[in-house]
């Protein structure tokens, strides 16, 4: 299946003056699991917005599973999770599920009983009395029920400690598997994203500084160490630089120096390269200039 499950192009959102997105180019195909990572204030969650229609885009494209967003069904096949977990907290479970199943073309009950039970949540608690895992995890349920093509949880483990962390990427990449949707998931921490994510999105200061699948990534990257007076030789694109005295390091992204080159060359981890993106000088462009 070759669907594409978000494609932007040119996509910008402005605050009054200030951009918290633009230029944003990108294409994730459908069934990958997207890590979407950056610092505060990055424009991760100004994204998600766009994706799901809760904002209009200021300039620039956005199609979500082939369609544009705010001119067509497409929302009901998206299900989206935001960092309070969306639930209103004065219901009770069952009325969470009864609320989904009125407002959702696509509702499975099954879906959402049997998540519920699986994790011991009766569906007389009220939402307010749960803990914080626990409202995550009735946030997933009643997100999974929607049978979305498309999940987007913005920091869906924030909140949550290290235990109700585990549980709820758990069962979040059991139901990936079962359903075989794409997922986004937001967090400022690659770490915490690397071990379930084929795809990784990275923002800064409403840039995009990466967007591509994981193993493409870590393949195209190398960490160079080598006298400094060879650097500007070195084949491809240095995204990071940094020297001592007479010798350098560079991240670069291109092929690997030919054997019997000067430099060591080492594989780089998902970590380190989005931290070398991140502290990368970031480019200037002409419409930043003149604007
Ligand atoms: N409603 C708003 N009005 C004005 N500015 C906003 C609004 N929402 C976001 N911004 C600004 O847009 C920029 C991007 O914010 P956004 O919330 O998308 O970033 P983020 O990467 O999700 O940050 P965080 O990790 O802190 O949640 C920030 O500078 C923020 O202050």
């Amino acid at each position: 299946m070759n669907e594409i499950a978000i494609r932007t192009s040119g996509l910008g959102k402005r605050y009054r003056q200030q951009w918290a997105l633009r230029g944003c180019d990108i294409e994730v195909p459908a069934g990958r699991v997207v890590g979407l990572v950056g610092p505060n204030g990055a424009g991760k969650s100004t994204l998600m917005n766009l994706v799901v229609g809760l904002l209009a885009p200021t300039e620039g494209e956005l199609e979500v599973l082939g369609r544009p967003v705010r001119t067509s069904t497409v929302l009901h096949r998206v299900a989206y999770i935001d960092q309070e977990h969306t639930l209103y907290r004065n219901f009770r479970v069952r009325e969470m599920v009864k609320a989904g199943r009125k407002l959702n073309q696509r509702w499975d009950d099954q879906v959402a009983l049997d998540r519920l039970a699986e994790l011991n949540i009766p569906l007389d608690s009220r939402i307010s009395a749960l803990s914080g895992g626990q409202r995550a995890q009735v946030a997933l349920a009643v997100a999974l029920a929607k049978q979305p093509d498309l999940l987007i949880l913005d920091e869906p483990v924030a909140s949550l400690d290290p235990l109700a962390r585990r549980e709820l990427m758990s069962v979040l990449m059991e139901a990936k598997a079962d359903s075989g949707c794409t997922v986004v998931l937001s967090s400022h921490v690659v770490s915490e994203l690397e071990r379930l994510c084929d795809h990784l999105i990275v923002l800064d200061r409403g840039r995009v500084k990466l967007a591509d699948d994981i193993d493409d990534l870590l393949e195209q990257h190398h960490l160079l160490t080598g006298p400094a007076a060879a650097a500007d030789d070195v084949a491809g694109q240095v995204v990071h630089r940094d020297d001592r005295g007479d010798r350098v390091s560079l991240l670069v992204r291109g092929p690997r120096p030919e054997p019997g080159s000067p430099w060591d060359v080492q594989h780089v981890d998902l970590e380190t390269l989005v931290m070398h993106y991140l502290t990368a000088a970031a480019p200037v462009r002409p419409q930043e200039v003149a604007a």
